[in-house]
């Protein structure tokens, strides 16, 4: 009786080192701009190779400018030179990459799995932590360091401690005007930052499954933030069929088997989890983050909390360093809080029904005084989609920008910095201090919810909006 994550450990693991490591193989390697160079450094001065380079793949997320225009020049030269090394590096071990100007080019977990690289099943590694987002597949991805990066490139294959099984059941039905961001928002709320430290999660339940694909990426992606190790969901026949569309190089042998063997990919009944929650979507309200942890979390509704004289001396530090920093008063209703930016994107909430949804609230509406809005679609494949539903334009006409993709102020690691002090309606995953511009502060929350701060110019209750007339 084995649980989903034992199975994919079991089926990868090359040898087994010890009680509580294995060596584990790697199907899919995925790299970035920013956590390879020193990887490839320590490969050349040991004058090793890549032997299976058609196994990793590169992508260039972080640094890049999303200005809106059509060439993309990298201005910063440390941030140039990471790009420059990085197709270097590539072309030199023949690993697949896809580049500044390449127009598929994105956010690593936005362009993996759109071009069916992620298949159930598999073990995906990549120096990023939000890799748990592969979960959403029935992937095993989890985030590893430079040094583990070199050793992959190297072997294939990662030293690996066994993470412990955590089972998060969760039924009932979301309620209209909230999502699958509202949802892990809620839960990370509930279990804290740390709650699912040292575990990986499988999701389930009847709300899971009522997730579409993208839905299940933002949950899974967003699960790391909770401290888990990975995130699973057992492949259905949606994530089945999300897989095979985008996988034309799959024949009917082929598929045949692999359809036989992602049969057996869920948690055999019994199984035994060491932790188990359970939640209730119907309880779910679009949820803001007020502090600087994806844990200091409250349904829109909510007044921002003081310090808990009951809580831990640590808590209450951080606590009172969140509400130093987001400049928020105790007591106040989060609710009403003016905002100055919003940027809608990133590899949680960066995709197609994402910007579906952002565009809904929009629509017939428009930018409110004094806002700075973008959007900054996950992938080249993402935007041309969009641009081909007339989203594009309905953004731009409504006083937003419209930008090229890539990381961007997800952590404002390009030109996409803020001002100190400044406020901003965030789609994103982290809410630490600085991680938007020195003195930025951000809001975490769904796309229509930030959507809304964005044409209202405060944060509010998207469902609270007035219909629009005409
Ligand atoms: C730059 C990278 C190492 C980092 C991560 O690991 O997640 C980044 O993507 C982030 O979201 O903070
Ligand atoms: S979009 Fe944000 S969270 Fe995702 S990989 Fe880029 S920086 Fe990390």
């Amino acid at each position: 009786m084995k649980t989903l994550y034992r199975k994919l450990v079991d089926s990868h693991a090359v040898a087994v080192l010890d009680a509580q490591n294995v060596l584990l193989f790697c199907d899919l390697h995925l790299m970035n701009e920013y956590t390879s160079p020193q990887a490839f450094a320590g490969l050349h001065e040991q004058g090793r190779g890549v032997p299976l380079p058609g196994q990793n793949v590169a992508v260039v997320s972080h640094i890049i400018p999303t200005h809106p225009v059509m060439k993309r020049v990298i201005n910063d030269p440390a941030s140039a030179l990471q790009a420059s090394n990085l197709k270097r590096n590539c072309e030199r071990h023949r690993i697949p990459l896809f580049d500044t100007n390449d127009v598929l080019q994105g956010i690593e977990h936005v362009v993996a799995p759109e071009h069916g690289m992620v298949r159930p099943g598999m073990v995906i590694l990549c120096g990023d932590s939000h890799t748990t987002t592969y979960g959403a597949l029935g992937a095993l991805g989890f985030g590893i360091g430079t040094s583990e990066v070199e050793h992959v490139l190297a072997t294939q294959t990662l030293v690996y401690r066994l993470a412990q099984d955590m089972h998060i059941r969760i039924d009932g039905q979301l309620p209209p005007g909230t999502t699958a961001k509202d949802l892990i928002l809620m839960v990370i709320g509930r279990i804290s930052a740390q709650g699912a430290r040292g575990f990986v999660v499988e999701f389930s339940g009847s709300a899971i499954d009522a997730l579409s694909i993208e839905a299940r990426f933002t949950l899974c992606n967003m699960a790391v933030e909770a401290g888990a190790r990975g995130a699973l969901i057992a492949p259905d026949a949606r994530a089945i069929d999300h897989v095979l569309q985008r996988a034309p190089d799959i024949d009917t042998a082929e598929r045949d088997m692999a359809l036989a063997h992602w049969a057996t990919l869920r948690s055999d009944a019994g199984a035994r989890f060491d932790v188990t929650h359970r939640f209730n979507a119907g309880e779910v309200v679009p949820h803001v983050t007020w502090g600087t942890s994806p844990d200091q979390v409250l349904p829109i509704d909510g007044l921002v909390p003081g310090v808990d004289p009951a809580s831990d001396a640590a808590t209450q530090r951080s606590t009172a360093q969140a509400l130093r920093y987001t400049r928020l008063a105790v007591g106040a209703a989060l609710a009403g809080t003016p905002v100055q930016h919003v940027f809608i994107g990133s590899c949680t909430n960066g995709r197609i029904e994402d910007l579906r949804a952002a565009a809904d609230v929009v629509r017939g509406r428009r930018v409110a005084a004094g806002v700075r809005a973008m959007v900054v679609p996950g992938s080249g494949a993402v935007k041309s989609q969009a641009e081909a539903e007339g989203l594009a334009a309905l953004f731009t006409g409504a006083g937003f920008e419209w930008r090229q993709p890539g990381c961007s102020m997800c952590l404002a690691m390009n030109d996409d910095v803020l001002a100190d002090g400044v406020r901003c309606a965030s789609t994103t995953n982290r809410n630490f201090e600085g991680r938007q511009g020195r003195g930025a502060i951000t809001h975490l929350m769904s796309p229509a919810m930030a959507a809304a701060a964005a044409v209202t110019g405060r944060l509010i209750d998207v469902r609270s909006l007035e219909p629009v007339h005409g």
